[in-house]
């Protein structure tokens, strides 16, 4: 499996699966991360981790087709199989999703199809949670197709919300468990017989 990641901003996600390709834990080969912003930390983890690295975005490619096919050029020519959306807040393309069918994951911070769709990402997600007074959120791992969010689940992970919880409260117990679950949904890629969607 050779892994690729799109990120707007840190990579956390890509960070830890990055990790456990080094420990072991994970039979993949991290091979290239895209952004769409020149200054989001993930590019410099990225790049400084060995890994191939591209800013891709519309400021570049006003097209978004050519924005499109300009992201799949630079994966493929990085030899990617495998395609992580590890906090990418741009609408993937029909080239890029019909090359990775079936192989292009995304992590949500919350337990879709709840507080998802266009519009639902980062803190927004968190705010919308609280805003409607839910008992628990959670993330989920789902198949990333052209509908956003819309996607078959392949992993879920609840959390209670507490009382007197803030965005920042809550985001933090949300982004505690969202690494191990799509380590387990990329492993169960790895090796199928581990997971089937849900
Ligand atoms: N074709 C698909 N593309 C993407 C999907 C998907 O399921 N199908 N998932 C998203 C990830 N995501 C939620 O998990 C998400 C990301 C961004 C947005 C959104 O509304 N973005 C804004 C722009 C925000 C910005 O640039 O900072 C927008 O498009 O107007 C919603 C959900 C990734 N792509
Ligand atoms: N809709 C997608 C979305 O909202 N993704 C969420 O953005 C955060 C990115 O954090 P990071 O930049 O530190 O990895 C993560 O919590 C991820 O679940």
């Amino acid at each position: 499996m050779n892994l690729a990641f799109l990120a707007s901003h840190g990579g956390s996600a890509a960070r830890q699966l990055v990790t456990a390709c080094q420990r072991g834990e994970l039979a993949a080969t991290p091979a290239a991360l895209v952004s769409n912003n020149s200054r989001s930390p993930a590019l410099a983890w990225a790049q400084a981790a060995g890994l191939q690295t591209a800013h891709l975005s519309s400021a570049r490619y006003p097209d978004p087709d050519e924005l499109d096919a300009a992201i799949l050029a630079f994966l493929v020519g990085a030899g990617a199989d495998t395609l992580v959306l590890s906090g990418y807040m741009r609408e993937i393309g029909p080239r890029v999703l019909t090359h990775f069918s079936g192989r292009l994951l995304n992590i949500h911070p919350s337990l879709l199809p709840r507080h998802g769709g266009r519009g639902m990402y980062g803190d927004r997600v968190h705010e919308s949670v609280l805003a409607a007074g839910d008992s628990e959120s959670g993330a989920t791992v789902h198949l990333v197709t052209a509908g956003i969010d819309e996607g078959p689940v392949l992993a879920q992970a609840r959390v209670p919300v507490q009382p007197g919880d803030t965005l920042d409260s809550l985001k933090a117990r949300v982004q505690a468990i969202e690494g191990d679950l799509m380590l387990r949904a990329v492993q169960g890629l790895a090796a199928p017989s581990a997971l089937s969607p849900t």
